[in-house]
């Protein structure tokens, strides 16, 4: 068994992702007595003592039958009208379906901003949290109903790489109706199954296709969030829902993505994946070198130009002078203020100015 492997099935804390096209199907609507199997793995899973999280989605997807859709609608107004309908349903069959072991649901609905803002963030940290400490099941979603195509977070897949990292989960588990990443998409004839990615290079040659029906982002989504979640140090096992069991016991399913050794702090991980830029600054080939290869803090004399309304606090990019983004980072002042700051050098700057522009703790490079 690899490493990974038994990071995931040994995980105190886990994110379980279910995917629409594993809970929902276009003719029969939300399955409950495979949302009752999961509910059973996931308790047994909790019982042998896991916090668990569960992201569900399935909202439009139940939502469908209701109002005598036949197909995923594609307009926006439609879907929020499908994920209005869906949601009640869904978090109907999951608060009753865990009910059956005496467990108690709580419903949270994120948009997209509620990560990229700080403050934000670390509310729905905080309810999370609670959540767990009164021992109530926290099941997630995208707030469908009013997530404008600007806020979306894109795909639930992200959104549980995010979350993941948001509670500290120590592994998370992706639940499809494929048993895993193959080589090519399975439905268009031979294709093989990746057990294990330990590296970039495990994935040279994998050409991860678009999903089913019912489906957002397909294998490309699940791929990119598995990157996202091992990177930032949370090992990933994706499979199929009908091997829940296995997948939260043994884990000895399935596709394994080791996760990096050293995890991200959160306050990074923020910076890197989760937030919104609000502005740029343009460093000389000097600042880039002193940023990228020598972890350093970015300074006034390094920037040669700057864009946007960003306030101190705010995260922007930082662009080498051929144009590409070389990393992100926390800046400390306002834009007005840095206006007339920049190419000075820091004993040329008043002492209330003198601090970086952007702290080395608060810099991450790409
Ligand atoms: N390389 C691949 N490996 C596995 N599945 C793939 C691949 N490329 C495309 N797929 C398709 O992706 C689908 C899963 O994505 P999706 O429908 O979005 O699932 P979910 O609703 O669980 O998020 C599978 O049904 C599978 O056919
Ligand atoms: N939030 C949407 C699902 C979005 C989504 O990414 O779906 P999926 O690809 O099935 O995980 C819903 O509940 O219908």
């Amino acid at each position: 068994m690899s490493e990974t492997r038994e990071a995931v099935a040994g995980a105190r804390r886990v994110v379980v992702k279910i995917g629409s096209s594993a809970i929902t199907s276009l003719v029969g609507g939300l399955d409950r007595d495979r949302l009752d199997c999961l509910v059973d793995a996931l308790e047994e899973r909790m019982r042998s003592g896991s916090d668990v999280v569960v992201v569900s989605s399935g909202a439009v997807g139940a939502g469908l039958a209701p109002l005598g859709l036949t197909i995923r609608p594609r307009d926006l107004a439609t879907k929020q009208a499908a994920a209005s309908v869906g949601q009640l349903a869904l978090a109907h069959a999951w608060g009753t379906s865990f009910a059956r072991y005496g467990r108690t649901v709580g419903q949270v609905l994120l948009t997209a901003d509620d990560i990229a803002r700080r403050t934000q963030h670390r509310n729905a940290q905080r309810t999370l949290d609670r959540l767990r400490a009164l021992h109530a099941v926290p099941v997630v979603n995208e707030n469908d109903t009013v997530a404008t195509a600007e806020l979306r977070f894109g795909d639930n897949d992200r959104l549980a790489a995010l979350v993941a990292h948001l509670v500290g989960a120590d592994a998370l588990i992706l639940l499809s109706d494929v048993d895993g990443l193959y080589d090519g998409d399975p439905r268009k004839g031979d294709a093989h199954l990746i057990a294990e990615v330990t590296s970039p290079e495990d994935l040279d040659g994998v050409v991860a296709g678009s999903g089913g029906a019912l489906g957002t982002g397909g294998m490309a989504s699940k791929l990119s969030a598995a990157r996202l979640a091992a990177d930032s140090g949370v090992p990933v096992l994706l499979t199929a829902a009908s091997q829940a069991d296995r997948a939260l016991g043994a884990a000895d399913v399935g596709t394994a993505f080791a996760a990096r050794p050293d995890r991200m702090s959160a306050r990074r991980f923020w910076v890197r994946h989760a937030a919104d830029t609000h502005g740029t600054l343009h460093l000389d080939a000097g600042a880039v070198r002193a940023v990228v290869e020598r972890r350093r803090s970015l300074l006034a004399a390094g920037i040669t130009g700057m864009s946007g309304r960003f306030h101190g606090g705010d995260v922007v990019a930082l662009v080498g002078p051929d144009g590409r983004t070389v990393g992100r980072g926390v800046v400390a002042y306002d834009a007005a203020e840095l206006d007339w700051m920049i190419g000075f050098s820091t004993r040329q700057l008043p002492a209330d100015l003198q601090r970086p522009v952007v702290h080395a703790d608060d810099l991450v490079t790409l």
